[in-house]
C-alpha cells in the first residue's frame, strides 16, 4: 500500500439477522474517536420511546383518539350486523365442503396416513426391519385411533337421541346453527375469507405498512427499488403506525442513502402511491437521522378541516416576550411563535392568506398594552383598519402620501434604535446582563424599551417605490439586523417577494419566515431562505384550496406546515375593542390612538428645492419660508407670520437637523436696495437629498 492510500476497514462478522449483542466488537480495524460517555449516555435517550403516547399528552388529541375509535368500531359493528343474512347463507354453502374436509382429515388420522411416504420409502430402500418396525407401529396406533373413534360416535349418537327427544327445539336449531357454522368456517377456502372487509370510508381509511411501502415504491428512487428489490434489505418500521390526532403516523426507515428530503420533494407521487388527496399527505423528517421519516396521513385534507378558534379571540392577553398563539399544524395542535428578538417575513400569492395571518400576529401584539404598534397597509383594502384605533402610527393606501408616511415612520424608529442602544449601553450589568431588552426592562415605560412592532401589509409597494424604496429597503435592513436586541419587530408581508421587491438585506436577515402558495422556486427560497427548495420545503406544493396553509421556518428546528388562524374583520373589530381598553387602562395609547398627527407626510428638503427657482443658486430664507407658506399654508403658514428674523431662525433651525447650513449672503430686496441677509444655497440641499437617499 503505498503512503497516501488509506486502509480501509474490513467489517467482521455480523450475525445474519444484523443482530449485534451488547459490547460485541464487529469492526476491529475501526478505532473509536474518545467521546464523553455521559454525552453518549444522553444521546442514547434520545433512542427512547416515549413513556405515555404522543396522543395521550394533550386532552385534544386524546379526545380525538378516543372519538375516533369509538366511531370507527360503531362503524365495523353496523357493517357486520347488516351482512349477517349474507355471512349465515355463505356458511351454509360452504358447510359441505367443510363436513368434506372433516371426513378426509378424519379418515387420514384414523389410517396414520400421515406416515405413508416414510413407509413407502422403506419398501423403496426394501429394508425390511423398519419397515416392519413402522407397520408395527402404524398397527397399533390404528388400533387405539379406532377405540377413540368408537367411543367419540357413540358419545355424540346419545347425545344427538337425548338432544332429539329432551331438548327444546330452539337448542336443536341452536346446535344445527353451530354444525353449520363449524361446517362452514371449516370450508372456507383461505383465499375468500368469510366476512366482507369493513371498506371503511376514505377520510378514515386506515394506513398499513404495505400501503406505505407500495406507496415508496410507485415514487421511483432509485435506493428505494434496490431494497425493495429481491435479495434487498426491505424498508423497515421502527414503531407501529398509530393512530396520531385526525390521522395516522407512520414512522419509517428509508432504505440507506435515501433522505426523508427525497420524499419530502415528490409529496404529490407519494399522495398518489397512498391514493389520498394531497392535502393528507404530510412527510416530515425525523429526528434521529435523515434516513428517518416521519408520515403523517390525515383523515381529511388539511384545508377542509374546520378551523379552530383562536384562543386569544375571546378573552386573554398576549405577552410578546412568551409564545403566541398564530396557527395550527396538521394534527390540529396549537403552533406558537415568539416574535420578541425576531422578525418575521409572509410570502405568497395574491388571495392565499398573507394579510390573515399577518392580522394574527397584529392582533397578538394589540393585546400586548405594552407594545406600540406602526401598522401600514399599503394596498389599501383595510384588511387591518381594526387596529388604527390603537395604532401609535396607521396608514393605508395605494398613494405616494401613505407610502411616505410609512418612510417617515421608519425613519422615526431608526432614530429611536440609537437611542434605545445608548440606554441599553448605560444600563448597570445587573438589569442588563445580555445588553438586550427584557420584560422587566419593557416594562419600565420610562426607560422607552418597550417592544414596537412595525407592520407592513404588501411591502412591495414600499421597498420597490421609485423615490423612497432604496432609503426604505436600507431602514428595513437596518432595524432587522440592529433591532432585534432592543425590542423592534419588524413584521412583512408580501406577495411578490422577488428580489426587486424584497431587498436581499431583509429576506436574508429575517427569522421567522410564513410562506404560503407560490409559484416558483426563486419566491420560495426568498421567503423561506436559500436552498428551502432544494431541501424540499416546496411551497409550491400546496394547491389553490390550501388557503393559510404554509410553511413555517424559523420558529422550529425544522420548517413546519401551518395553517395560520383565521380571524375575520367583525371578529377583529371586537378584539381591537378589547385591546383599546387594555391600553388605555395601562395608560399605553399614544401617537395617533391619541390625536396626535403622525409625522408630516411632506418633506422639507423638497419642498424648499421645489420653491427655488431653476435660475436661482440662492435664496434668503425669509424669501423661502414666505414661498413655502403659499406652496402649503397650513404647514407653513405659521412660520410666515413672524417677523423677518423669525423666518429667519425657524428655517435655520428646521433644516439643521437635516445637514443643511444657512449663511449671509447678498442679494437684492423687492425694493432694490442691496442687503446681506440669512440664506440657503441650492447645492447644499441637492447634496442633503443625496446624502440621505
Ligand atoms: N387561515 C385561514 N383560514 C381560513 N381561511 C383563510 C385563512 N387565510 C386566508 N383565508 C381565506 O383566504 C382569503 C384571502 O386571504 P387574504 O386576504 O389574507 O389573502 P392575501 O394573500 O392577503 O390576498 P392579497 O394578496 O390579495 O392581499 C380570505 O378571505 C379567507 O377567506
Amino acid at each position: 500500500m503505498s503512503e497516501n492510500e488509506v486502509a480501509v476497514p474490513v467489517p467482521q462478522d455480523v450475525h445474519d439477522d444484523g443482530e449485534v449483542l451488547e459490547g460485541e466488537v464487529v469492526d476491529r480495524s475501526y478505532t473509536p474517536a474518545p467521546k464523553d460517555y455521559l454525552a453518549q449516555l444522553s444521546e442514547r435517550r434520545a433512542g427512547r420511546s416515549p413513556l405515555v403516547p404522543l396522543w395521550l399528552k394533550s386532552r385534544a388529541d386524546a379526545l380525538a383518539v378516543l372519538k375516533w375509535q369509538a366511531e370507527h368500531s360503531g362503524y365495523v359493528l353496523a357493517y357486520h350486523t347488516l351482512r349477517t343474512p349474507k355471512y349465515a347463507a355463505r356458511l351454509l354453502a360452504r358447510s359441505p365442503a367443510g363436513v368434506w374436509r372433516l371426513l378426509v382429515e378424519l379418515v387420514r388420522w384414523q389410517f396414520d396416513l400421515e406416515g405413508r411416504p416414510v413407509r413407502r420409502a422403506a419398501v423403496r430402500r426394501e429394508n425390511a426391519e423398519e419397515y416392519l418396525k413402522l407397520s408395527e407401529r402404524r398397527d397399533a396406533r390404528v388400533r387405539a385411533r379406532l377405540w377413540v373413534t368408537l367411543i367419540a360416535a357413540i358419545t355424540l349418537v346419545i347425545a344427538a337421541i337425548i338432544l332429539a327427544v329432551a331438548a327444546p327445539s330452539w337448542a336443536h336449531w341452536l346446535t344445527l346453527g353451530m354444525l353449520i357454522t363449524v361446517a362452514g368456517i371449516v370450508g372456507t377456502p383461505s383465499d375468500k375469507p368469510l366476512l366482507d372487509r369493513a371498506v371503511v370510508p376514505a377520510r378514515v381509511l386506515k394506513l398499513t405498512s404495505d400501503m406505505v411501502i407500495d406507496a415508496l415504491a410507485s415514487l421511483n428512487i432509485s435506493g428505494i427499488n434496490q431494497a425493495l428489490s429481491r435479495g434487498g434489505r426491505g424498508i423497515t418500521f421502527p414503531a407501529p403506525i398509530t393512530r396520531d390526532g385526525p390521522g395516522w403516523r407512520a414512522d419509517v426507515e428509508l432504505p440507506l442513502g435515501v433522505t426523508a428530503t427525497d420524499i419530502m420533494k415528490v409529496r404529490d407521487k407519494l399522495a398518489s402511491g397512498l391514493r389520498r388527496p394531497i392535502g393528507c399527505v404530510w412527510p416530515e423528517p425525523g429526528e434521529e437521522h435523515p434516513g428517518r421519516l416521519i408520515l403523517w396521513v390525515g383523515d381529511q385534507e388539511m384545508s377542509k378541516v374546520k378551523p379552530p378558534r383562536w384562543p386569544l379571540a375571546q378573552s386573554g392577553r398576549a405577552d410578546l416576550f412568551r409564545e403566541v398563539p398564530f396557527g395550527t399544524d396538521q394534527r390540529g395542535r396549537t403552533v406558537p411563535v415568539t416574535l420578541m428578538f425576531a422578525n418575521m417575513l409572509i410570502g405568497a400569492m395574491p388571495g392565499m392568506g398573507k394579510t390573515f395571518a399577518l392580522r394574527i400576529l397584529a392582533l397578538a401584539a394589540a393585546l400586548d398594552p405594552t407594545a406600540e404598534l406602526r401598522v401600514f397597509e399599503l394596498k389599501g383594502s383595510g384588511d387591518l383598519s381594526p387596529l388604527e384605533k390603537l395604532a401609535h402610527h396607521y396608514g393605508s393606501g395605494q398613494d405616494d402620501e401613505t407610502a411616505f408616511r410609512c418612510l417617515l415612520s421608519l425613519r422615526e424608529v431608526r432614530t429611536d434604535l440609537e437611542r434605545r442602544a445608548k440606554v441599553i449601553a448605560g444600563l448597570p450589568k445587573d438589569l442588563c446582563p445580555e445588553s438586550k431588552v427584557t420584560s422587566e426592562l419593557a416594562a419600565k415605560r420610562s426607560l422607552g424599551l418597550f417592544p414596537m412592532v412595525f407592520i407592513i401589509d404588501e411591502c412591495q409597494k414600499l421597498f420597490s417605490h421609485e423615490d423612497y424604496g432604496d432609503e426604505a429597503g436600507k431602514l428595513a435592513t437596518d432595524i432587522i439586523k440592529l433591532g432585534r436586541a432592543f425590542g423592534v419587530i419588524l413584521l412583512l408581508a408580501t406577495q411578490r417577494p422577488d428580489k426587486d421587491s424584497l431587498p436581499t438585506g431583509v429576506s436574508a436577515n429575517v427569522g421567522i419566515r410564513f410562506c404560503l402558495r407560490v409559484m416558483g422556486q426563486t419566491e420560495n427560497d426568498m421567503v423561506l431562505g436559500t436552498s428551502a427548495y432544494k431541501n424540499g420545503i416546496r411551497a409550491t406544493t400546496f394547491t389553490k384550496k390550501d388557503k393559510g396553509i404554509g410553511y413555517l421556518a424559523g420558529e422550529t428546528d425544522d420548517p413546519m406546515i401551518v395553517r395560520s388562524y383565521g380571524v375575520n374583520s367583525p371578529a377583529a373589530e371586537r378584539i381591537c375593542e378589547r385591546a383599546y381598553a387594555m391600553r388605555e387602562a395601562a395608560g399605553t395609547l399614544s401617537g395617533m390612538a391619541i390625536g396626535t398627527p403622525m409625522p408630516p407626510s411632506y418633506d422639507l428638503l423638497t419642498d424648499v428645492l421645489s420653491v427655488i427657482k431653476a435660475s436661482e443658486k440662492k435664496v434668503w430664507n425669509c424669501v423661502v419660508v414666505d414661498r413655502l407658506a403659499d406652496l402649503r399654508p397650513e404647514v407653513y403658514g405659521t412660520w410666515a407670520d413672524q417677523d423677518e428674523a423669525g423666518k429667519t431662525a425657524t428655517l435655520t433651525a428646521a433644516l439643521k437637523p437635516h445637514g443643511v447650513s444657512t449663511k449671509d449672503m447678498h442679494g437684492h430686496t423687492e425694493d432694490g436696495r442691496t442687503s446681506t441677509r440669512k440664506g440657503v444655497e441650492k447645492t447644499r440641499l441637492i447634496e442633503a437629498v443625496e446624502r440621505r437617499q
